[in-house]
């Protein structure tokens, strides 16, 4: 996608959105063009059927310099220009600190914040959690370390959220996304946490090129679950160490950014569920009565 062009629909463009995909009136795939079109205004209604934003608000677009959220950045610049949103946007990067990986992705996100004319901010793992990704995983080696990543980042993002002052963050998850957290919450229930995390991702794949619908259906299929209503919902809370989002005492960055600072990074991963069982859990999550703050997978 050319990303400075502002695009506007153009005449002879009448592709539309259907379940089926993108595709004219006379249900013949769409051109390039037209395709960018369609694409753009299925977006906006999906924005205003849904009443997602209301007219100056401020809003932080999480921007990691990718593919997903440099066109979200794109798409949310040109549409609020184009149908008058009277948003105020911005980039919001989080930089973890891997050398020769973000910092190049970072680089992406400065030339879109000159493209788009939207102010940046961007926040490091070092300075909310005096830690880099690259220190972690010194410490840690690489077999636990997304989960250092994810959960950091999730936090990160609402920190960065809080001082830009926005009411709302958009982020670019996908629809594959969207079903690898179905799957991975069915798997969860009935697994572990983290188990077939990999799995998850390459059944979808496998799916999608047998049948491209199966990603919708599978988002469907968990949009209609029904939690039992003798299920005790976690209640949303905050962190007594760090102030932040938690539905436990200590959220969970705080319980990793814990065993971190003592020396003993592996103490906050996995299964943090189940307190009372002794040969489960190390103390410093029995001290500190922790579970999951959430599924943190981003
Ligand atoms: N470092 C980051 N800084 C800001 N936002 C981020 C960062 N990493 C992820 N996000 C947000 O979370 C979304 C999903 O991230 P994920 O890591 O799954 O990457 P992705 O699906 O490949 O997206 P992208 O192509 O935008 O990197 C991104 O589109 C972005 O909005």
């Amino acid at each position: 996608m050319e990303p400075t062009a502002a695009r506007r629909p153009k005449a002879g463009c009448v592709a539309s959105a259907t379940n089926e995909g993108l595709l004219s009136n006379d249900l013949k795939p769409i051109n390039k063009e037209c395709f960018y079109v369609a694409f753009e205004e299925e977006i906006h209604s999906v924005i205003v059927n849904n009443k997602l934003f209301k007219p100056g608000e401020r809003i932080a677009i999480g921007a990691s310099g990718g593919k997903d959220s440099t066109v979200l950045a794109y798409v949310m610049s040109e549409l609020n220009r184009r149908h008058n949103y009277g948003l105020d946007l911005f980039l919001l990067s989080v930089d973890e600190g891997i050398t020769g990986y973000r910092d190049d992705s970072l680089e992406t996100v400065k030339r879109n914040e000159i493209q788009y004319g939207l102010p940046l901010k961007v926040v490091s793992y070092k300075d909310l959690y005096g830690w880099t990704m690259d220190e972690i995983v010194k410490m840690i080696g690489l077999k636990n370390n997304c989960t250092f990543c994810g959960v950091f980042r999730r936090q990160a993002l609402d920190r960065g959220a809080a001082l830009l002052k926005v009411d709302k963050l958009a982020t670019g998850h996908n629809a594959d996304d969207i079903a690898e957290t179905v799957l991975l919450n069915i798997l969860r229930g009935i697994y572990s946490p983290n188990a077939y995390r990999g799995f998850a991702r390459e059944f979808i794949k496998d799916l999608e090129r047998i049948r491209p619908r199966a990603i919708l259906d599978i988002i469907k299929s968990g949009e209609d679950f029904r939690i039992a209503t003798t299920t005790k919902m976690p209640e949303q809370g905050t962190c007594q160490r760090c102030g932040y989002i938690s539905s436990q005492k200590w959220c969970k960055a705080c319980v990793l950014l814990d065993g971190l600072n003592r020396g003993l990074p592996k103490l906050g991963i996995g299964r943090t569920r189940g307190v009372n069982r002794k040969d489960e859990q190390p103390n410093v999550v029995k001290n500190i009565q922790s579970k999951p703050c959430g599924s943190l997978d981003f």
